[in-house]
């Protein structure tokens, strides 16, 4: 097991949200046994209490990380989402500190997507109302307004990961399938991308929403979206809260326009399942509603738990920051025998000069130099003799412009 600067025991994991057990497993095989497990997501105030002596700290989607707890992080080095998203985080506040943010960027895109077909059979047969109905006693058999998926044409809005999945399920139950994308996206089997939202939103039976929490989509659907929509088609979030004006989404649906909904994600959503869900959805019975589960099968948990939890240690290992979502990534190889220093400055002309004069004024040969930048920071890597370690250590840390330095022994 490689030797690290920092004791790995004095390493302070904090996983909260219930993460999968194999984060735990996974990071506890890998040395690290420090590590704080809550179940719930922690509010501003208490995040900022805790994280002073954190050194590393996995989420899902309901804890935010802002500014104002960066700034109490005196000690983070990096974040795991155990989830695709990474809205949840302030991402320039953490880059700006020299702090790796990594997610999971594909492990529960196929349960996304399975839920999202199940969604559309279900509202396609008004088996929500039935369901519903039944529950109270009632007894609802008709075939009035309950079709078949087959023929019927599936809108995808957002062609990555899970539409794409989505994409092919729904071909294989014969429904053809249309999307679009803000980028050209190569169509999978025979769907077909169409030029707008607008064009996609009057001709598909069902639409489904796959696209992240950004500026360009807040809102994306609203009043003038849904009156675009076909009658009596239906329309289908898994992607963010944000995305859909849910006030303008009740009133659609009380105009008696779609024949149904399945909403996963919500503008504001509880902070622990002891909290009461508030939504004006609450009333309609067309309406499949579910508690941002769409990525949250056993399957997908236990997958996440070991791809985040492999990726922080890593990172905590040897510097590796591959598939960080704002970091630049550097893939590095094993340094038996030779110290590694990992060098976190900001992006400026001069400073690299002014490292490498590091090594060269104080005789440190370099074993072994990778260097990435982003717009903001540099990442540079450097392997040297572990007799110079603790000098070229001292020295990067006066550089101008350095963000953070440490060594790997
Ligand atoms: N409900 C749940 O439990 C889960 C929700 N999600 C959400 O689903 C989102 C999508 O996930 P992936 O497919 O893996 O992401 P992805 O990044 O692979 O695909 C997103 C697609 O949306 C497109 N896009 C971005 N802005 C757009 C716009 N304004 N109009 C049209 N297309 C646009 C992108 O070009 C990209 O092709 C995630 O960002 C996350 O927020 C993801 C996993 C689980
Ligand atoms: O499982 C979660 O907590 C969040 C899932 C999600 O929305 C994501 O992966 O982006």
């Amino acid at each position: 097991m490689a030797k690290t600067s920092l004791d790995k025991s004095k390493i302070k994991i904090l996983l909260l949200e219930g993460v999968h057990q194999s984060a735990v497993d996974t990071l506890n095989a890998a040395g690290y046994t420090n590590i704080e497990y809550l179940k719930h997501s922690l509010n501003e105030d208490e995040l900022i209490a805790k994280i002073g002596d954190v050194h590393f700290i996995g989420i899902r989607s309901r804890t935010q990380l802002t500014e104002a707890v960066f700034a109490a992080a005196d000690k983070l080095v990096a974040v795991g989402c155990f989830c695709i998203g990474t809205n949840q985080v302030d991402l320039e506040a953490a880059t700006r500190r020299g702090i790796a943010v990594f997610n999971a960027p594909y492990s529960n895109t196929r349960s996304v997507a399975e839920l999202v077909l199940a969604e559309a059979i279900l509202l396609s047969r008004g088996i929500p109302e039935k369901n519903a109905a039944a529950h109270r006693g009632g007894w609802m058999k008709h075939a009035k307004n309950s079709y078949e998926v087959r023929g019927k044409k599936l809108g995808i809005v957002g062609y990555g990961s899970i539409g794409t999945q989505l994409s092919v399920l729904a071909e294989a139950l014969g429904m053809e399938v249309y999307f679009c994308d803000v980028v050209s996206k190569l169509p999978l089997g025979n769907a077909v991308q169409i030029p707008s939202l607008d064009e996609l939103l009057g001709l598909c039976d069902i639409v489904s929403l796959h696209v992240p929490e950004t500026l360009s989509t807040r809102n994306m659907i609203r009043a003038e979206q849904l009156d675009k929509m076909k009658n009596g088609s239906i329309l289908i979030n898994a992607s963010r809260g944000s995305v859909v004006d849910i006030d303008a989404l009740a009133e659609t649906l009380r105009s008696g326009k779609l024949l149904g909904a399945a909403i996963d994600v919500f503008p504001v959503e509880p902070k622990s399942n002891d909290e009461e869900f508030v939504s004006p959805l609450r009333e309609f019975d067309n309406v499949i509603l579910t508690p941002h589960i769409g990525g949250s099968t056993v399957e997908a948990q236990q997958n996440i738990g070991i791809e985040v939890g492999e990726k922080l240690a890593t990172y905590s290992d040897n510097g590796t920051s591959v598939s960080s979502v704002n970091f630049p990534e550097v893939a590095l190889p094993s340094h038996p025998g030779q110290h590694r220093l990992l060098h976190i400055h900001e992006n400026v002309p001069g400073v690299m000069s002014e490292i490498n004069t590091v090594f060269s004024d104080n005789g440190i040969n370099i074993c072994g130099q990778y260097l990435r930048t982003n717009e903001t920071i540099g990442y540079v890597v450097v392997d040297v003799n572990k007799d110079y370690s603790e000098l070229a250590l001292e020295k990067l840390r006066s550089v101008k412009g350095t963000v953070r330095c440490r060594v790997l022994f």
